[in-house]
């Protein structure tokens, strides 16, 4: 069994959490057994063991594990640098794309260079992303939502397999089929946060699953609930509170950036907002999201850094 130790920083964007391998100067034989070792909520990597109890905005940073790993490769002889993101999930499996991840790649290689641009090669294609000056907020230009069944992707037999899946029932969800770089339900419901029997009194543990792993979803899916707090037909952007249930996590998570646009692009698509803006509300803070009529969305928000570290490359 190998002793090796290998350094690893952890950030997050929203409260979507990430350990950060440098791929390059690190080598993990076994990247899933470590992503499910050390994402574990109740027995994984814990900030305070290397003396960390906040985050570099000054929010706690008390949760065991992570929601993945991400293994990162820059190429600093390409301008802008290019990074090659590898988001390697809690169940060991690999997912083509990740939107809060690629805001954390971007503050990591803004870290590392002080550059502002970079371009993320991801399993879903290559993303622009710059950050601001103070690397506290990171934009990622996300491509253009699909709700085309063979692209989410859905399955479906006879004359609807060529139909896009809008607003259907599967399982115990009405929902909305898009893929924003992975695969997404889109349930919407009645009641903000706010609201008592709103989106916060659904079980989304209880009713995801069954969606998650249903046949119609042959890739799997991830599950969101929203909610339409403002439709944007006043002066300010649509405001959604949003809640998904991640696939590869296998729980429900503080945040989701494809998940987000996902959310924005199907109440789009339903005539439930107006304008390309929308502001989503998943319960770990808020993303600014935007979804033309044609061409690239985007999805923006805060990163902050946790700690930096270094876990056993094998920890059987
Ligand atoms: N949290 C991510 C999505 C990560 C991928 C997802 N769990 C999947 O397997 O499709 C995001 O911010 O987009």
């Amino acid at each position: 069994m190998s002793t090796h130790a290998v350094p690893v920083e952890k950030y997050h964007g929203t409260g979507n959490d990430f350990l950060v391998v440098d791929a390059d100067a690190e080598i993990v034989g076994d990247r899933a057994a470590f992503a499910r070792a050390h994402c574990d909520r109740e027995t994984g990597v814990d900030g305070r063991d290397f003396g960390a109890d906040a985050d570099d905005s000054g929010a706690p940073a008390d949760r065991r594990g992570a929601d993945g790993v991400l293994f990162l490769s820059d190429e600093e002889r390409f301008d802008p640098t290019r990074v090659v993101m590898t988001l390697v999930q809690p169940d060991g499996s690999t997912a083509t794309m990740c939107g809060n991840g690629a805001r954390v790649v971007a503050r990591w290689a803004h870290d590392r260079t002080g550059d502002r641009e970079f371009m993320i090669d991801t399993q879903a294609g290559t993303r622009r992303a710059t950050v601001t000056a103070d690397g506290t907020a990171a934009t990622i230009e996300m491509g253009a939502p699909t709700f085309d069944p063979r692209r989410v992707p859905v399955a479906s037999d006879g004359a609807l397999a060529d139909e896009p899946l809008i607003d259907e029932p599967v399982e115990v969800l009405p929902v909305t089929a898009v893929n924003t770089g992975v695969p997404h339900a889109v349930a919407f419901v009645d009641g903000g946060r706010d609201d008592p029997d709103g989106i916060d009194a659904v079980d989304l543990n209880a009713v995801a699953p069954p969606v998650r792993h249903a046949d119609v979803f042959p890739e799997g899916a991830n599950v969101n609930l929203a909610a339409v707090v403002d439709d944007g037909s006043g002066d300010g952007p649509a405001v959604l509170d949003q809640r998904t249930f991640e696939r590869g996590v296998e729980g429900e998570t503080r945040s989701c950036g494809t998940g987000a646009v996902a959310v924005v692009a199907a109440a789009r698509r339903l005539g439930l907002i107006s304008g390309d803006d929308a502001v989503s509300r998943p319960p770990g803070g808020e993303l600014d999201i935007t979804v033309p009529d044609a061409g690239h969305a985007t999805l923006t928000g805060p990163v902050a850094h946790e700690f930096s570290g270094a876990l056993p490359a094998d920890p059987r």
